[in-house]
């Protein structure tokens, strides 16, 4: 504790580490650094940040890069190019509007067109193999990150806050085996722990890409892999708290843009934040929370638009709930610290958590040719569908049919007449040729999944029968229903252009009048 806290009676000086999304860095840098000066006063901050987007990650340029490894593998020069080009272009405008100081500007241009060099040569390798394996193609995405936190460093720097740039790609120095077990967790932590220097000094900017994986970053933890990064680096440094810093003030009851009687969740517990993240309401990568948690540090999410407001707290409210997180945990020891935690939660109405949706749908019915479902159905469906790498986000059975619910972002398009959908998914065309030897495949197109969550809904008697009334009553046709699954989880699929409505009408509906 520094003589400071210790007088006034603050909470003593710790480690906190924040984590800055790429739309952030792209939008609101000074915002960030105002978050980190502030805090630095009563801790000491290390921040994380993914590769930068200008307007929306899909426009960002870990989407570029990406892009560009793809051009260099099928030979199109030209094109990788000038995807490099706009990536430096982004870079070098943004450090000429943004960075004051001259000198700094210059050696931050210095630093965007070596990186860009960098991957230039690396997608030149590509084309000329004409293919690229998971680890360069994770060094080409890699460069977004490096881009990102060289900018972040030295508008930090810029505006008078001691900062150093932090590499993490060399941070895996141990060998890795095939699934990324708890040991390798535990590895990756340790080793950034020993890399980063004491923080109170210079606040490290860390990049959120942390790594060569054997089957790469990009398969094995998936995009948004900069919040499992800052988790690692929370745990390996034993931080006080991880904040994740986003776009909204925390998580709602529904998602607030489409639902403005929304409500901000002050505690939720990490089984139901990983529920919303499956099922639409992206707020976490939900790798994060189980390393996060397992060290018992609680995740804060709060706005960079509205740094004072309290934002939301990732933690469980009670015992058990930690309990089914950790295997041989102590129970005392999670009470001593939660009390710390939000009032009251403990004491939440009995209401689902919150209702989300999750959009590009598109439902799969197998009809078996049999007269029932013979033996090995599943086995060959479900072996197929993991053959094509597809994973499904709801299912239902019945005698001789199986119906599953299978997000895709490619889009489906009816092609050549006949009601016949081209689609353009090549993983899920490939499934569903090989799908039509199990019996007659239909695909419905167009779809979304809602669902309810929240873990006072196991001793609910009839929120499933409230769900399924009102969507019904107010004409939203429902297709599939999968209850029990998960018990804190209730969702059905319903038409796409149901969605906003029915998010809107189940939340006035289940939230408002379910209080007792
Ligand atoms: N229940 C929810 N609570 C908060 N945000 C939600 C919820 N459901 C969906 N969202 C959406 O998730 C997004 C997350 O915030 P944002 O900062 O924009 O993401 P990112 O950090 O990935 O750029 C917001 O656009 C918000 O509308
Ligand atoms: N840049 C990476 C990693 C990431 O975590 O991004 P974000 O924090 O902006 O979701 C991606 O787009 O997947």
């Amino acid at each position: 504790m520094t003589a400071a806290n210790a007088v006034n009676g603050a909470p003593p000086r710790g480690k906190i580490i924040q984590k800055f999304g790429g739309t952030s860095v792209g939008k609101f840098p000074i915002n960030i650094v105002n978050v980190v000066k502030s805090s630095r006063v009563d801790n000491d901050i290390a921040i994380v940040c993914s590769a930068r987007s200008s307007s929306t990650k899909a426009a960002g340029t870990t989407n570029r890069l990406l892009r560009a490894a793809s051009d260099a593998e099928n030979h199109y020069s030209k094109s990788f190019h000038t995807l490099i080009q706009d990536v430096r272009t982004d870079h070098i405008e943004t450090a000429e509007k943004e960075i004051k100081s001259s000198e700094l500007q210059a050696r931050l241009r210095q630093e965007i067109n070596h990186e860009c060099d960098q991957v230039i040569k690396i997608l030149e390798a590509a084309q000329t193999l004409g293919e690229t394996s998971p680890r360069s193609r994770d060094k080409v995405m890699s460069v977004g990150e490096k881009l990102s936190c060289r900018f972040m460093a030295v508008m930090l720097e810029d505006n008078g806050i001691p900062a150093e740039y932090f590499d993490f790609a060399e941070v895996i120095d141990f060998k890795v085996e095939h699934s990324l077990d708890q040991n390798f967790y535990d590895n990756v932590a340790a080793n950034m722990a020993k890399l980063l220097p004491d923080f109170s000094a210079k606040v490290p900017v860390i990049t959120g890409y942390f790594g060569a994986i054997p089957r790469g970053l990009l398969t094995t933890v998936g995009r948004g892999y900069t919040d499992l990064c800052a988790a690692l680096v929370a745990v390996g440094v034993e931080a006080k708290e991880l904040q994740i810093w986003k776009e909204v003030d925390g998580i709602f009851t529904a998602d607030p843009r489409k639902v403005p009687t929304a409500q901000l969740i002050p505690q939720i517990s990490p089984a139901e934040a990983a529920e919303l993240t499956f099922y639409g309401s992206e707020v976490i990568h939900p790798s994060t929370m189980a390393q996060v948690i397992r060290a018992r540090i609680p995740i804060r999410i709060k706005n960079v638009m509205n740094p004072r407001g309290t934002g939301t707290i990732i933690y469980p409210d009670d015992p058990h709930d930690l309990e089914r997180t950790l295997d041989g945990h102590i129970p005392q020891l999670f009470r001593s610290r939660s009390s710390t935690l939000v009032n009251g939660s403990a004491k939440r109405p009995k209401r689902p958590t919150a209702v989300t949706m999750k959009h590009k749908i598109l439902v799969v019915n197998v009809h078996s040719n049999k007269r029932s479902l013979s033996h090995g159905f599943f086995a060959g469906i479900f072996s197929t569908l993991d053959r094509w790498r597809l994973s499904v986000d709801v299912i239902s059975t019945s005698e001789v049919n199986i119906s599953m619910a299978l997000h895709s972002e490619a889009p489906l398009y009816t092609g050549g007449g006949d009601d016949e959908y081209k689609i353009v998914d090549q993983d899920l065309q490939g499934a569903i040729n090989d799908l039509r030897k199990f019996g007659t495949v239909d695909i419905i197109p167009d779809m979304a999944i809602v669902s309810l969550v929240g873990k006072q809904m196991k001793n609910m008697v009839g929120v499933a029968g409230k769900m399924f009334s009102t969507l019904g009553e107010n004409n939203v046709n429902i297709e599939m229903i999968s209850q029990g699954a998960s018990e804190i989880n209730i969702s059905c699929v319903i038409e796409e252009r149901d969605a906003d409505r029915a998010l809107n009408i189940l939340h006035t509906n289940l939230f408002t009048f379910l209080d007792n």
